[in-house]
């Protein structure tokens, strides 16, 4: 194995313009490609707000203490170019370029191939969707193809090479499915270890197909690893990938990459080279980045520091509403401008492809049955709408509420969907390349600045166009400010082209066709979601509320949540929490909340089964709480935040539209303008 590096080291130095022990000052950015730049170190740490909410979010060379190759310049652009020169093996050229239509090299792929070919540890930061994936994966292809030791005739599951590991299931297996592509005609075979799956089907597929490179999350890998009868072994690594690293080397999934790399021999006995990878590198992550990397690694990154880590050509819209009974109408108008846009005019307006990402798997629970069921009535038929109002839009769910299979379906069939909404969690934020994603509307503000910039990466990749929506609530303009401060972004603005973003759901309101028929269609939605959902949901979003580091008091929370429940989800009254979920989230004794008679009353979600004073609801699975005059959506008067009323306030005597019983008229009849459509 040092042979190999030995060699690769060689054949590069013959071929480069540019020595890979460059670095470079800012100063000196107008050399040309060729000229050698030595010494120096920069950025400065004054870019970096240590008090911002979302700073911190690039490392530096000189933090990471790393040779920084950040503006050299390669001489070659194509992959073709690297073919000839001998750096890669034709047979991969001709599937990147027969199989895969792949040429021209990215940035990103330009600045690390040669690197990582060499054998050196390397840290690359690159923007979201410019090819990070077939950066790393064409020089381990290239490294198994070079060394003589190395025959694919004597494939067996303890000959392991190359180790990836992604942060979710669906990346693994995207890269896994990426990989496989690439090293098609070579006899380099490529398994998963993920989890969730059959355990024991990936492992007789390595045991009879052999295991060159394993993609796989930390969990199942570990799992695999340490299983001294699985017959998986590191002891030939050559190269250990961490994609996303930034996710991977935070407290969540540290412990595991330690544990995984327990299993792989000393550093020094297979001079193994690690790569990470990642659009992120906060400075949070900098010391483990160290402790994992060799001393002399080198860091690549195609952002500059002052340059806005989401792209240019994806313009981002901020949406300010006044409840959060505001935001399903504002998502579900995003989606029918969008959908009729592309009726009207296909040629100059794509097909509406959304990713609508939302903080909680109760709230992704919610919000894809509010727009699955916007047909309303029971199974489809006799619904308000036929077709669905969104058609052809597809609706998919995406949560690790979902077993591994429905997530593998629902992410095969979005990718494949040439129209689609995926309501989603956090799950499909990073790595996911779906082609042709139009929008990304991201609901309530990002836990972090990566948050941000990955979610909105699922658009405006390798080169294509897209657009970000952020939804938010009045009182979260702080928090905007600072997140565009944070991320150096010129090319976000306020939208105020949204009418349901405007409207005060409590009050009787005048509204235009379209307004009208969005309302109605969101109505149609919430109808048919079960009671428990909206309960779960109710709960979750208290609990997104107090750790959102939004400053509100608790009051303002209650109040928010529960004008969400009345005015957007048709409760007549909140649902019941438990007494121990009230107490942790410091909620005791704040008006509003409604609690649970007896604690024995809750279910495993904390949620009481309907026991309380007065509640309409008794129990989950109750299809439908608008029946009858029980409904009370759009009653009474509604003051913003902190100010709004009670549920127990006098307000609901008052008999402004309820929703009433399925069938029954919308209260959203349009009553602007003179085309009197029921919509
Ligand atoms: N040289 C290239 N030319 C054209 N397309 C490319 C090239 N390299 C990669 N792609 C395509 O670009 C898309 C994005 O690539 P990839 O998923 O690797 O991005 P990424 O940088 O890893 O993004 P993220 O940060 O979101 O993980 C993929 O569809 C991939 O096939």
């Amino acid at each position: 194995m040092y042979g190999a590096a030995r060699q690769g080291r060689l054949v590069l130095r013959a071929l480069r313009c540019v020595p890979s022990t460059s670095s470079f000052s800012p100063l000196i950015r107008t050399l040309p490609s060729n000229t050698r730049v030595h010494s120096s170190r920069f950025i400065g740490a004054s870019l970096f707000s240590s008090t911002s909410r979302y700073g911190q979010q690039h490392a530096a060379a000189e933090d990471l203490g790393a040779e920084d190759l950040s503006q050299v310049r390669r001489e070659f652009s194509k992959f073709s170019e690297l073919g000839e020169a001998g750096v890669l093996d034709q047979r991969i050229v001709n599937t990147l370029a027969n199989k895969m239509g792949i040429h021209t090299m990215t940035e990103v792929q330009r600045m690390t191939i040669n690197e990582c070919l060499d054998g050196s540890d390397v840290v690359a930061q690159a923007k979201t969707g410019t090819g990070k994936t077939l950066a790393f994966l064409t020089p381990i292809v290239q490294r198994l193809l070079r060394d003589p030791n190395f025959n694919t005739r004597r494939a067996s599951i303890g000959d392991t090479r190359a180790l990836i590991i992604s942060p979710t299931r669906e990346l693994a297996e995207q890269i896994a499915d990426e990989a496989k592509k690439v090293v098609s005609g070579t006899g380099v075979q490529v398994q998963t270890a993920v989890g969730g799956t059959q355990k024991k089907y990936h492992l007789k597929m390595m045991q009879r197909m052999g295991c060159h490179i394993l993609v796989g999350t930390p969990g199942r890998v570990k799992d695999l690893v340490s299983d001294t009868y699985s017959g998986v072994s590191l002891d030939n690594i050559q190269t250990f990938v961490l994609d996303e690293a930034d996710r991977l080397l935070d407290i969540g999934f540290a412990p595991e990459i330690e544990a995984i790399q327990s299993y792989m021999p000393p550093r020094d006995a297979n001079a193994r080279q690690t790569l990470m990878f990642s659009a992120t590198l906060p400075r949070t992550v900098v010391g483990l980045v160290k402790k994992t990397m060799r001393q002399d690694f080198k860091f690549v990154r195609t952002v500059d520091p002052d340059e806005a880590a989401t792209h240019e050509s994806v313009p981002q819209k901020v949406v300010y509403l006044p409840g959060l009974e505001n935001q399903l109408p504002a998502i579900t108008e995003i989606a029918y401008k969008a959908v009729q846009a592309h009726k009207a005019d296909p040629a100059n307006n794509p097909p509406f492809k959304a990713i609508v990402f939302l903080s909680t798997i109760n709230e992704v629970r919610m919000g894809y049955e509010v727009l699955r069921n916007m047909r309303g009535g029971s199974g489809g038929r006799g619904g308000v709408f036929d077709p669905h109002p969104l058609a052809p839009c597809k609706i998919y769910e995406m949560s690790s509420r979902l077993t591994q299979a429905e997530r593998t379906k629902n992410s095969q069939a979005f990718r494949h969907a040439e129209s689609a909404i995926m309501v989603s969690s956090d799950v499909a934020a990073r790595g996911m390349d779906f082609p042709n994603v139009t929008h990304v509307i991201q609901v309530g503000p990002p836990k972090t600045l990566e948050d941000y910039i990955h979610r909105i990466g699922r658009t405006g990749r390798a080169g294509k166009p897209g657009q970000g929506w952020l939804i938010l609530q009045d009182d979260e303009r702080n928090e905007f400010r600072q997140l565009v401060r944070d991320l150096h972004a010129h090319n976000i603005s306020e939208d105020s082209s949204l009418e349901t973003a405007k409207l005060d759901m409590s009050q009787p309101t005048q509204l235009s066709v379209e307004t009208g028929k969005v309302m109605q269609m969101v109505e149609s939605g919430i109808r048919s979601v079960p009671f428990g959902d909206k309960a779960k949901a109710y709960q979750s979003i208290l609990s997104s509320l107090n750790q959102s580091g939004v400053r509100r008091s608790k009051q303002s929370m209650v109040n928010l949540a529960n004008s969400l429940a009345k005015f957007g989800y048709g409760l007549e009254r909140p649902p019941h929490v438990s007494r121990a979920f009230a107490a942790k989230l410091g909620f005791s004794g704040v008006r509003g909340l409604e609690l649970s008679a007896h604690e024995g009353s809750t279910n495993g979600f904390g949620l009481a089964s309907g026991s309380g004073s007065g509640s309409s609801f008794r129990g989950e699975g109750r299809r439908d709480s608008f029946g009858g005059n029980r409904g009370s959506f759009g009653r009474g008067s509604r003051a913003p935040s902190d100010r709004r009323q009670d549920f127990d306030s006098d307000s609901r005597s008052g008999r402004r539209g309820d929703y009433g019983t399925r069938g029954e008229n919308s209260r959203w009849e349009s009553t602007r303008g003179d085309q009197g459509s029921r919509w």
